[in-house]
């Protein structure tokens, strides 16, 4: 027997959310726990986990007939359900990352989405990256996302010259930062900046911080065009490195603070974008593509709910955000915009400098494994890798540590059992919405409190989805979508595992057609404990795989 939980509402019209009081309440007071009739099978739950026993008419399966990748099937059937990685992954890909074997190579080692950043290479470049990562979801039945990460109006230097990847400056050495084009020969100790305004901003006595402060020099010196800087702290100046100045210990924000948010070359970067069918863009306002929205400015702090609410998932960019506000001041941040994007059901991506000397060495630091375990521990939806795996010497090592840990510290998370004290505060606006909400708020409870070993979710757009992986629960949840560009975008989310599938309204059929092509590959079995959520009918029921 399968034990339900029916609303019967009819769902999702729009019009009941004007109709009067009283009548809000009626599909509440109908709730009922009813018998499911299931056709396909006679179950006999019982109250003990060993006496649970099922008998399952014979279904035709169709193998071909759900979309899942190799090594998430290849996990569940070595490891079962309780080792699934819940923390997502994202890799920037780069020079040393962007052959069709190198991405192989990280999508089978766990990289949910491809990270482009449009500050770097030819759209000719970013092109065929995409179409590898399209090849390798075909070919391999992965459903990676590819995210365009646009540059942005920031100010940044040119490349190096002479095709270098990066430069020393050392202390004390004077560098000319300059407005003026060079095509080929370039003077030594010159760097050009994007920003044509640069030379007039800055004023002598200005210190100028390259990558956030990995690398500082003070201005002594404007001649014209070129501004002339002593390297007061030394370091590795990489190609198109951002650029922020500062006076009497303050972020100037002159004139580059009135450049817009998107620039003339985004809007063509995000066309080219649309064009390719990339799944999310960092920023910018195009609709049927998930927009992520980068936290990397003072502004976007004290905006922070409504820029979140506007976006469909944020990223904690520490790199630039560091480079504008104290960087003693980022954990908090950190914290703050995890939790709001949690608060409003987005997505959030922890990023930058994770794992930071891993572009180097095969081996993090114990403090960066210790920032990685406070990231996963936050419960972010996702972490990425940006210079580690695009020019790093060991992109895939990364990826292992970043794996490694997230399964090591949700582990002990659930072992500890260490649940919020804090309710999650309603969102939904209509009633529907509202009920959807508190369907999968409670399916999540008793996941936990039962101890179930994954919930299904059945949801067409995803939206049903997002708020179980909202719960974050102990158990993974399977998410089957129809379209594999949801698919691809729920890809992003905390703790799902998606999977596209054609169903149907009739949810019998959908678990019978779900239970026998997951058990004929292997993926679950008879008497595993399920709690299944749709967004169709809106509904859970609990029960033993057939
Ligand atoms: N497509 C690419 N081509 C060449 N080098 C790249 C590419 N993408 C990234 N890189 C290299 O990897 C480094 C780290 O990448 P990352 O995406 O963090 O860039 P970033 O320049 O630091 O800026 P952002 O603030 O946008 O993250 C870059 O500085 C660059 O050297
Ligand atoms: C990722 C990014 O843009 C930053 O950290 O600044
Ligand atoms: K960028
Ligand atoms: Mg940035």
């Amino acid at each position: 027997m399968s034990q339900s939980i029916q609303f019967s509402t009819p769902s999702r019209t729009p019009h009941l959310l004007h109709l009067p009081h009283s009548r809000f309440h009626r599909p509440l007071t109908s709730l009922s726990f009813r018998q499911f009739p299931l056709k396909y099978t006679s179950i006999r739950a019982s109250s003990s986990p060993e006496e649970r026993s099922v008998v399952a008419t014979a279904v035709s399966t169709d193998t071909a007939a759900i979309d899942v990748d190799t090594v998430t099937e290849a996990e569940l059937k070595e490891n079962g359900f309780r080792s699934t990685r819940r923390t997502k992954l994202i890799c920037t890909i780069g020079p040393a990352t962007c052959g069709f074997e190198q991405l192989e190579a990280l999508a089978e080692g766990g990289m949910n989405v491809a990270r482009l950043n449009m500050c770097h290479g030819t759209r000719e470049w970013h092109r065929d990256v995409i179409r590898s990562v399209r090849k390798l979801n075909e070919e391999k039945g992965f459903a990676v996302a590819i995210m365009m990460d646009t540059e942005g109006s920031e100010i940044h230097m040119g490349d190096l010259g002479g095709g270098e990847s990066s430069a020393k400056s050392e202390d004390g050495e004077v560098w000319t930062f300059t407005v003026r084009a060079f095509d080929s020969s370039r003077p030594a100790r010159t760097i050009s900046v994007s920003y044509d305004g640069f030379a007039e901003d800055v004023r002598v006595g200005d210190e100028l911080l390259v990558d956030g402060g990995m690398v500082r020099f003070e201005v002594i010196e404007k001649i014209g065009p070129d501004v002339k800087c002593l390297c007061t702290d030394p370091g590795l100046l990489l190609p198109r490195a951002n650029l922020t100045f500062w006076r009497d210990g303050s972020l100037v924000r002159e004139r580059n603070a009135m450049l817009p948010t998107i620039s003339s070359k985004d809007w063509l970067d995000i066309d080219f974008g649309i064009a390719e069918g990339v799944d999310f863009i960092a920023v910018s306002f195009v609709k049927d593509i998930g927009v992520i929205a980068k936290i990397e400015s003072i502004d976007s702090l004290t905006n922070l709910e409504e820029i979140i609410l506007a976006s469909d998932g944020a990223m904690v960019a520490r790199g630039d955000l560091g480079a504008q506000i104290p960087l003693e001041q980022v954990p908090a941040a950190q914290q703050r915009i995890v939790k709001v994007c949690r608060a409003l059901n987005k997505p959030v991506i922890v990023a930058s400098q994770l794992l930071e000397s891993m572009i180097e060495y095969p081996t993090p630091t114990r403090a960066e494994v210790a920032d990685v375990s406070e990231a996963v521990r936050q419960r972010s939806d996702a972490l990425m890798l940006s210079g580690e795996s695009a020019m790093g010497q060991f992109p895939d090592k990364a990826l292992t540590v970043l794996r490694s840990v997230s399964l090591r510290i949700e582990r002990w998370w659930r072992e500890e059992k260490r649940y919020e004290s804090t309710p999650l505060q309603p969102i939904g606006s209509g009633f529907s919405d509202r009920i959807s909400e508190e369907i999968c708020n409670s399916a999540a409870k008793m996941a936990n409190n039962l101890g179930v070993d994954a919930v299904f979710v059945y949801t067409k757009d995803g939206h049903m989805a997002s708020l179980v992986s909202r719960c974050r629960p102990d158990c993974p949840i399977f998410a089957f979508t129809t379209t594999t560009s949801v698919r691809r975008r729920l890809n992003l989310q905390w703790g799902l595992i998606p999977f596209r599938l054609s169903f149907s309204e009739d949810m019998e059929s959908n678990l019978n057609k779900t239970f026998s092509l997951l058990k004929s590959r292997g993926m679950i079995k008879s008497g595993d404990l399920v709690i299944a959520v749709s967004d169709m009918l809106q509904s859970i029921q609990v029960m033993n795989v057939p």
